[in-house]
């Protein structure tokens, strides 16, 4: 099977080799508590790969991929436009991600219209934690599929340098995520025509661009989703899951009993409260080639892309557009290795100015995260065979991915860590009583019913991104993380090298130039609050231990002061992998990169088109504004070219 390195399967075969010794050596019972994390780790890794290796092998068709790049581009100096003519495309897509192939996908319908998609990454259709929702966080680990980021130091973070992964295969962060559809607040769409001075990105028109991607897949547990609001034709089916642990219901019915109203549907109207399409991978776009010519306004006709940062460069054209999708981290770092970008910052890492455009690169938002660790009582769900210390938790495996390969996507590898979600506000008076929480903090929200809370419930809990369990217990978490913060922060290069990684700054807790900001820290110690509150409503609380006194576990931190809990969410704080709004679709003196046709200001014929864009960050998950974006944006290019024609 490809996608598996040499090195990755001689690896497991030793994990193996070592589980088969200690099984001569002491017996089944005694494997469970020999097993090191990793060991286990490797051992369900083996057991996903024999699986898959036989079950993949026969859906396998031949690869329709292009992996030598002389077959898409010419072969030229690096940094030189070749004198030659180049192979052309009506448009150039950089980056086959979330956006990168839904508009990849909606261009090439126009037969009139030939498409170059390229993809840093390969296909993740035969990485199996790719293709399985409980094991995707396992990628992680791999480079090769995943850009292993670390933030700067965030300095009201406790100081620490944060893990930020991106993905790089097709597909991109939606084929690493957790799958949940939920696509921000009517108000999030309201906002984004404000900013943009465009009333297409309102709710009311944008929300077509939702239905035209999703395929609704009714389920009969939820009949009063309202079926005339969803989209039916679309590629991405979306719908619920069966509910895989028993924490999925207890963690909805303790938050209505802790005050907080059901929903039925967090995507309904009523809110959240060319023909010739060519695909080449392990392609990076290194830099967006433009015409400078004098007199002429500068554009962009072509992109530089190459293998490996020591391989050949390639050059190919493009005769109307040059499409950045490359999410919100690299997106703006393949502008400023252009030259697009603040020219003080350009000029100090050596790479010539060719439009000197502060807002590239500025205003990183992202989702901050905090996570609380329980211990149950009795075993409500057990999800530790999916890294297997004995025998029994082996065929454990196995029978899970059959219930999950071969009887219809169902059974525990249908978990995807955030089984049900909980949207809520930190000024809300019935959850937040004044005579209790009496600071009145800043609305940041984008309407008077837009949430800034989301909380999500896993039936095991986690530290470091899934890399720490807590080993020979049975664990529950419950997440919070804030929606709307004031949080401002940058991407910069590092270097003028294009596989250098970026400088990646969310300045957690900081907003850019005007210091620390109390509002984000406030609203999570209050969300953390709640989220005590939620464990002391039944079903939750007679699941969990309430006799627990493990430092390590957050049973007793309802005793702690403001303060106390303040400096855990600074210790504690991640991101939830929602970085946005680095190439802002915005007016220009607003900070803004992009207009309202996601044209980037001062250079023709280039384009973003992924969560970069986004002018202010939604109050959800943000995979499907993605899609829809893209999908938008399709339509106005296909117009816009249709009406060329004319
Ligand atoms: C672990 C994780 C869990 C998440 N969970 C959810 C969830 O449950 N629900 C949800 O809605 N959202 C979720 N998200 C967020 C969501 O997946 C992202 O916001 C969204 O996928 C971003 O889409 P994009 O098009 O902006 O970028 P991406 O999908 O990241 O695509 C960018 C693509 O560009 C490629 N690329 C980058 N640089 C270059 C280059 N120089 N040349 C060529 N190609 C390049 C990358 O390899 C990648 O394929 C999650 C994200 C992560 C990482």
């Amino acid at each position: 099977m490809s996608g598996f390195p040499d090195a990755a399967i001689s690896s497991l075969t030793k994990g193996l080799n070592a589980v088969v010794e200690k099984l001569n050596a002491g017996g089944a019972n005694g494997l469970a508590a020999a097993l090191k994390p990793t060991t286990r780790t490797l051992l369900s890794s083996a057991v996903l790969l024999v699986f898959l290796r036989l079950y993949l092998k026969k859906r396998q068709k031949k690869s329709k991929y292009v992996t030598n790049l002389s077959k898409v581009g010419k072969q030229v100096q690096a940094g030189q436009v070749s004198a030659q003519a180049l192979p052309e495309y009506d448009v150039i897509i950089v980056g086959g991600g979330t956006s990168g192939c839904a508009l990849a996908a909606r261009l090439s319908e126009d037969p009139n219209i030939r498409v170059l998609l390229l993809e840093s990454g390969g296909s993740g259709r035969v990485l199996p934690d790719s293709r399985t929702p409980a094991s995707y966080t396992r990628l992680y680990a791999k480079p090769e599929h995943v850009h292993n980021y670390f933030t700067e130091p965030q300095t009201s973070a406790d100081g620490k340098k944060k893990f930020w992964p991106r993905a790089r295969m097709l597909g991109g962060c939606s084929s690493i995520n957790a799958q949940m559809a939920q696509y921000g607040a009517p108000g999030d769409f309201d906002e984004w025509a404000a900013i943009s001075g465009d009333d297409s990105w309102s709710w009311k028109i944008f929300a077509q661009y939702f239905r035209k991607f999703e395929n609704y897949q009714p389920h009969p547990g939820y009949p009063l989703v309202d079926k005339s609001v969803k989209g039916t034709q679309g590629p991405v089916h979306v719908g619920y899951y069966n509910s895989v642990s028993g924490w999925c219901n207890y963690f909805i019915e303790s938050c209505v009993a802790a005050g907080i109203p059901f929903t039925h549907d967090f995507n309904g109207p009523q809110g959240t409260n060319g023909a010739g399409r060519i695909i080449a991978t392990n392609a990076t776009g290194t830099r967006v080639i433009i015409d400078e010519t004098p007199g002429e306004q500068r554009r962009a006709v072509g992109v530089e892309f190459a293998n490996t940062e020591n391989g050949p460069r390639f050059q190919a054209r493009a005769k109307k557009d040059v499409i950045i999708s490359a999410g919100a981290v690299q997106s703006p770092h393949i502008l400023l290795l252009s030259g697009i970008g603040p020219a003080d910052h350009l000029k100090s890492k050596c790479v010539k100015v060719v439009e000197d455009l502060p807002g590239v690169g500025a205003n990183l938002v992202d989702h901050p995260i905090v996570d609380m660790y329980f211990k149950q009582s009795g075993v409500v769900a057990d999800f530790s065979f999916l890294r297997p210390g004995s025998i029994g938790g082996i065929l454990k495996l196995f029978g899970a991915l059959g219930q999950y390969y071969l009887l219809g996507r169902g059974g525990p590898l249908a978990m995807n860590w955030g089984e049900s979600a909980a949207f809520i506000r930190t000024d809300d008076p019935a959850l937040f009583p004044p005579s209790e929480f009496p600071e009145k903090l800043i609305d940041s929200t984008s309407a008077k019913d837009s949430p800034d809370i989301e909380y999500f419930c896993t039936s095991t809990a986690y530290k470091d991104h899934g890399r720490i369990f807590f080993e020979g217990i049975h664990t529950f978490a419950i997440h919070a993380y804030l929606l709307r913060p004031t949080s401002r922060g940058q991407i910069r290069l590092n270097s003028s090298n294009p596989f250098a990684h970026p400088s990646v700054n969310p300045k957690t807790f900081h907003l850019l130039a005007i210091s620390t900001t109390h509002e984000d820290v406030a609203k999570l110690v209050r969300s953390v609050r709640l989220g005590l509150r939620i464990t002391q409503q039944e079903p939750v609380r007679s699941h969990l231990d309430q006799t627990c006194t493990r430092p390590d576990l957050d049973h007793q931190l309802h005793l702690k002061s403001d303060k106390e809990i303040e400096a855990l969410v600074r210790e504690r704080v991640e991101t939830v992998y929602h970085p946005t709004s680095t190439c802002r679709m915005a007016p220009l003196e607003q900070g803004g990169v992009v207009d309202n046709k996601l044209r980037v200001y001062g250079v023709q014929g280039l384009r973003v088109c992924d969560a970069s864009v986004f002018p202010s960050i939604i109050s959800g998950h943000t995979a499907g504004a993605c899609f829809a974006v893209a999908e938008k944006l399709a339509d106005d290019i296909k117009a816009e070219y249709a009406a060329a024609r004319r």
